[in-house]
């Protein structure tokens, strides 16, 4: 089995007395930034003006210019949109990075598909949370946390592991385990796992469920009930104990039509397709085709995520959501959804 490392196996002192800037206050930019402050360590925030700024100002961090952040800085983590990354980091981290400097990101993209090339005096690594950045700070405020990733890509220092695993019990991921990786097999699981079943796997199973109900005549409330609000309920029980625990807890019909129906859904055919976009994933093929539509500006990006805001699902789930105040309030209540093509 793979050396998986909790709090106690972890020596955070390395980290302590050096600056960490967190560049980026989105998702896991807020996370890293509030929960290394918690754990005692000196962080600054990176950024241009505008909300973010805004926000850290309100929640109590420091917050300077990205350039400015990583001049002062020791250990630097990129927290950036991995579209935005290659660009500021050309015109702001890299002419602020002095030898000895720790690079660090949160998922290897653009170092493993050469977007980013680091100078050879810095060490670069990656603490990758193995969860949503929303819920990487709410875990650690409720006392646990989110498994992390850590991976070495160059050890200018000799410290860089050190440094790595200290990072990672910093934001809370070492109450949950903390595993070694590479920045290739970081990259390539990652982007699998949200491609195939975390994102979109699930979001394309749950439509299609719901489509096949409504289609079929039944009420799209009942449709939404029963392929996305009780998944919630479902993947709690997966989370605690794994398909055994869930099993348990499911009648004895729903097993047996779990065992008979499941694979006559997901089945060779759908290994097969998986198959096909881990290659695409391998190859470069994916990262070349996201690359050039952000160079594009995102026509289908954006076709594709206002056409998806307005799916008769999502507008079904948010009545019935405003009727259930118990539902905690969404982390994008803040941003603004795209619907009917206007923001
Ligand atoms: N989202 C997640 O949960 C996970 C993400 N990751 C990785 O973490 C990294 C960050 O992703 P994520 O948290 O989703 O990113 P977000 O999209 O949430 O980052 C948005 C932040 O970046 C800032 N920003 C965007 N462009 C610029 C710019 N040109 N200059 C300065 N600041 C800018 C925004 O500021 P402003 O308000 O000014 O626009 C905002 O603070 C990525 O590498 C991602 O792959 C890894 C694990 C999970
Ligand atoms: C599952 C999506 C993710 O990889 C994550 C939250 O871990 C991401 O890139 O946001
Ligand atoms: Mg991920
Ligand atoms: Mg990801």
């Amino acid at each position: 089995m793979a050396k998986v490392l909790y709090n106690g196996n972890i020596n955070e002192e390395v980290l302590q007395g050096k600056k960490i800037a967190v560049i980026g206050y989105g998702s896991q930019g807020h996370a890293h930034a509030l929960n290394l402050k918690e754990s005692g360590f000196d962080v600054v925030v990176g950024l241009r003006g505008g909300k973010s700024w805004d926000k850290a100002v309100e929640d109590g961090v420091e917050v300077t210019s990205v350039a400015e952040a990583t001049a002062a800085a020791d250990v630097i983590m990129i927290l950036l949109p991995d579209e935005h990354q290659p660009k500021v980091y050309e015109e702001s981290i890299k002419p602020n990075l002095k030898a000895g400097d720790a690079l660090v990101f949160a998922h290897g993209f653009n170092v493993h598909f050469n977007q980013i090339v680091p100078p050879a005096d810095v060490d670069v690594f990656l603490v990758a949370p193995k969860g949503p950045g929303h819920l990487v700070r709410r875990t650690y405020t409720e006392g646990a946390g989110v498994p992390a990733l850590y991976g070495i890509y160059q050890d200018y220092t000799g410290q860089a592991r050190e440094l790595a695993l200290a990072y990672a019990k910093g934001i809370g991921s070492a109450r949950a385990g903390v595993l070694e990786t590479t920045f290739q097999e970081e990259t390539e699981t990652d982007l699998f796992g949200e491609q195939a079943v975390l994102c979109g796997g699930t979001t394309a199973l749950i439509k299609a469920g719901f489509e096949t109900l409504v289609e079929a005549g039944y009420q799209p409330e009942v449709a939404y009930f029963e392929c996305l609000h009780e998944l919630k309920l479902i993947v709690d029980l997966l989370y605690e104990g794994g398909l055994e625990n869930m099993r348990y807890s499911i009648s004895d019909t729903a097993q047996w039509g779990d065992f008979v129906s499941g694979p006559r859904v997901v089945n060779e055919d759908t290994k097969a397709r998986m198959k096909e976009v881990l290659k695409d994933i391998q190859t470069g093929v994916f990262a070349k085709g996201w690359i050039l539509e952000n160079q594009a500006n995102r026509p289908q990006f954006n076709a594709i995520n206002r056409s998806e805001n307005n799916h008769q699902i999502e507008q079904v789930g948010r009545e019935l959501r405003s009727l259930m105040p118990f539902i905690k309030k969404p982390v994008s209540a803040k941003k603004e959804v795209v619907v009917n093509g206007s923001r």
